[in-house]
């Protein structure tokens, strides 16, 4: 027991986020997005911690229907080059896959991330250099679960080219982008991840994935 843990409900409240978090790709409602919704899940996105607090990222958000249209047209033809990777059955299951709500969902948002924002020396990326990045997934997933407890739906496209993701956004070269997200509200959430329930690949057993003190090793 510790005194800084949450109260009860609190903590539940926590983990009903993390556990009913979902990613959303075909229940979007056309409804807007309120801008102090927004702001405050944006909030939630910018307190994620980060490699020697650079706070590497910019928020991008997209509304512009031509522009979700450019993004959308790439999505498709990406989706069509990942398809060709699959033969039989497995090709046929994912092109029945919804794997994006771009144009559906009121807001599109890319998250990137700015590898010089804080000079050339960053306390704690000397040596992994690709520690900026990763803060920036943890400001993607403040985002996420703060999304969640809004009644807001999040998805995350990566099917798409990174090159013309940039043209598309006018993202400068020195700049990465992380994510793309399509955020708005839900006619609701699934259950379970739409890849499970669509048997294209199940939750790994929890005791199959943790090691104690070496990797694979057992105590
Ligand atoms: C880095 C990254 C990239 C993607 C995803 C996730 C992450 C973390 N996911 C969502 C992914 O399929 C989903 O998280 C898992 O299937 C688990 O489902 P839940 O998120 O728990 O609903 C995802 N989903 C999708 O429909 N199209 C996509 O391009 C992507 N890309």
């Amino acid at each position: 027991m510790s005194d800084h843990a949450f109260a009860p409900e609190e903590r539940d409240a926590l983990y009903k986020a993390i556990f009913s978090r979902r990613d959303v790709r075909g229940q979007f409602a056309p409804d807007p997005v309120p801008e102090e919704v927004l702001t405050r899940v944006l909030t939630a996105a910018h307190h994620a911690p980060s490699v020697g607090f650079m706070q590497p990222w910019n928020f991008i958000v997209v509304q512009d229907p031509a522009v979700k249209a450019q993004i959308h047209a790439d999505f498709s033809q990406a989706n069509e080059e990942e398809a060709a990777l699959f033969t039989g059955e497995r090709k046929a299951l994912y092109s029945r896959l919804k794997l994006e709500g771009i144009r559906e969902a009121p807001v599109n948002l890319c998250i990137t991330c700015d590898r010089e924002r804080s000079g050339p020396v960053v306390l704690g990326r000397t040596h992994i250099p690709t520690m900026d990045l990763y803060s920036c997934v943890c400001a993607v997933q403040n985002l996420w679960l703060a999304a969640r407890a809004e009644g807001l739906g999040v998805g995350w496209v990566s099917i798409l080219h990174e090159d013309r993701l940039r043209e598309a956004l006018g993202i400068p070269e020195r700049i990465v982008p992380v994510a793309y997200l399509c955020l708005g509200y839900v006619s609701h959430f699934h259950e379970t991840p739409e890849l499970e329930k669509a048997g294209w690949r199940n939750r790994l057993p929890l005791e199959d994935l943790v090691f104690r003190d070496r990797w694979g090793g057992t105590t």
